[in-house]
């Protein structure tokens, strides 16, 4: 692991990393804000998923993650979105290939080779961290993401259950097996057989296996992306239908980007809380 930038911000420090990826086969990125509580015991973790053409640093940047973090006492993960690299394989698209991993594992050419984001996310990473950081309790380790990472954090909690104590999202995708940006990604990376892709798909995974975590959701009116590619009432109706305990705020006038993140931030992480302290 190869530290790239180190800055001390709100008491704490952010420090951005490279590794060889055994899963990805390339470098990764990742970044891990580390709250000075953390010199002296052990903090909960909160995993930050991104949403296409992002990395780590749009979260760190924009957000407000760092301050909120350091007044919880808070790790902050928060992982690139794709395998990166001359030779990763890519895509014109900003909604397919590097920026655009979705979270899930490839099976198909040319994605099988690098974007098992899945298995990076849910195995590798979290195995570096415990390894890197004494400090991080994994143990108490709640997940958030934005947009493809609210699929991503919603999908991971639901496909690993027990794993994550708390879970919330913004502006998720919720449906991607019924949305242009999941059929365009899911056919790339997992082939046509769409059965395939109901094991990554939120709204199906949550009426079949429903969690025992509530679910906190944040969501734009005026997010562009609502009508076409997010459609969260579909997961309304899938939490309906599944018996899961979710909290969909629908917020009148926010659009998608990282100004209505900021907005909201604090009472997902005030709903991390609940579930992390002691
Ligand atoms: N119109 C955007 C679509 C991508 C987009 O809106 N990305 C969202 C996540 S889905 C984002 O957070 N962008 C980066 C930012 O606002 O900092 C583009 O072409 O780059």
């Amino acid at each position: 692991m190869e530290l790239v930038e180190q800055k001390k911000a709100f008491g704490g420090m952010l420090e951005v990393f490279d590794h060889q990826s055994e899963t990805c086969h390339c470098v990764m990125r990742f970044a891990v804000f580390t709250p000075q509580q953390a010199k002296t015991s052990k903090v909960p973790v909160i995993w930050y998923l991104s949403g296409l053409t992002c990395n780590w640093s749009n979260v760190m940047e924009k957000s407000g993650i760092m301050r909120l973090a350091a007044e919880h006492g808070f790790m902050v993960i928060a992982p690139d979105t794709s395998p990166r690299g001359d030779d990763v394989a890519n895509d014109d698209g900003y909604d397919l290939g590097q920026g655009a991993g979705f979270y899930i594992n490839a099976t198909q050419a040319p994605w099988a080779k690098h974007f098992h984001m899945e298995t990076y996310i849910a195995e590798e990473l979290p195995a570096l961290i415990k390894k890197e950081f004494a400090n991080a309790d994994l143990e108490r380790q709640g997940i958030t993401g934005h947009s493809m990472g609210g699929h991503g954090a919603l999908t991971l909690h639901l496909k690993n259950p027990g794993r994550y104590k708390s879970v919330s999202a913004f502006a998720p995708i919720v449906a991607p097996s019924k949305v242009p940006w999941g059929e365009k990604a899911f056919s790339a990376y997992i082939g046509e057989d769409r059965t395939d892709w109901l094991k990554h798909d939120a709204c199906a995974l949550v009426t079949a296996t429903p969690s025992d975590v509530p679910i906190l959701i944040d969501q734009g009116t005026a997010d562009n992306f609502l009508e076409e590619q997010l459609q969260t009432h579909l997961f309304d109706e899938a939490c309906d239908a599944g018996g899961q305990k979710v909290e969909i705020n629908m917020r009148e006038g926010y659009d998608h980007s990282y100004y209505f993140i900021a907005t909201f931030l604090p009472d997902h992480f005030e709903w991390h809380a609940k579930a992390l302290k002691d």
